[in-house]
């Protein structure tokens, strides 16, 4: 295992302690948020650790389900308690940008829905400032070439999302995503008010002030960092 994929094992195996019994748990997507997932079905089979998870994408659902970790619908559940969610960047004033996944859209209405958000990142996702990655639009797929134009037009550098096939990539709603290469971004309450006003966008990877706690591996072990 790279030293990366080493830090992503040591905060998701951190994250996986915070989860106590009886709890509705949020479980984001991506590779930080399998080793979550992997510590957790670990508890779950050898401590009985009786939880009931949502998930936000159905990677996730495959991996917890396999695990025997109980999975249910969001609309199942009135509340819930905690999401651990992995990130692509995020900033000292708890501004991050999530979708590399491409997850961003059921992970934003997951973390919505739930009472706290904490997520696991290693070192190179914190930034100054985000932006670098790149901020990752879900647009569905009619009229969607009109919604690319506009983002040319308006200097947004938008890129489609491909596969691995190269063709369009596909979210789990059977979206495209949009990627807008801005570079570290300054006005990014303006931004996000635009995108999300945009007709066509359904969601985008901006996640501003979402999230109570960020638990980021780094050489010297876990440093936790609280809202500001
Ligand atoms: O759509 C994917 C999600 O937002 C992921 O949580 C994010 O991309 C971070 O993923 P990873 O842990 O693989 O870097």
């Amino acid at each position: 295992m790279n030293q990366q994929d080493s830090l992503k094992q040591l905060v998701g195996q951190t994250a996986a302690k915070l989860v106590k019994n009886g709890m509705i748990v949020g479980l984001g997507t991506g590779s930080t948020v399998r080793f979550l997932v992997d510590a957790l079905g670990k508890r779950v089979q050898e401590e009985g650790l009786a939880i009931t998870g949502v998930t936000t994408s159905n990677r996730t659902t495959a991996q917890a389900t396999s695990l025997g970790i109980k999975i249910v619908d969001l609309d199942d559940v009135d509340h819930v308690d905690l999401t651990i969610d992995g990130a692509d960047e995020v900033d000292r004033d708890f501004y991050g940008i999530k979708g590399g996944g491409g997850a961003l859209l059921w992970e934003k209405i997951v973390n919505d829905a739930s009472t706290n958000n904490v997520w696991i990142v290693d070192q190179s996702k914190v930034v100054d400032r985000i932006g670098a990655f790149g901020v990752p639009v879900e647009v569905i797929p009619f009229g969607a070439s009109k919604v690319f134009a506009k983002f040319e037009h308006q200097g947004y550098q938008p890129q489609w999302r491909t596969d691995e096939a190269g063709q369009l990539y596909r979210t789990d709603e059977n979206n495209y995503i949009i990627d807008l290469k801005l570079g570290p971004l300054t006005d990014l309450l303006a931004l996000a008010e635009d995108l999300i006003n945009t007709v066509g966008v359904v969601e985008h990877g901006l996640f501003l002030n979402r999230v109570n706690q960020v638990i980021v591996g780094n050489e010297t072990g876990i440093t936790t960092l609280t809202a500001p």
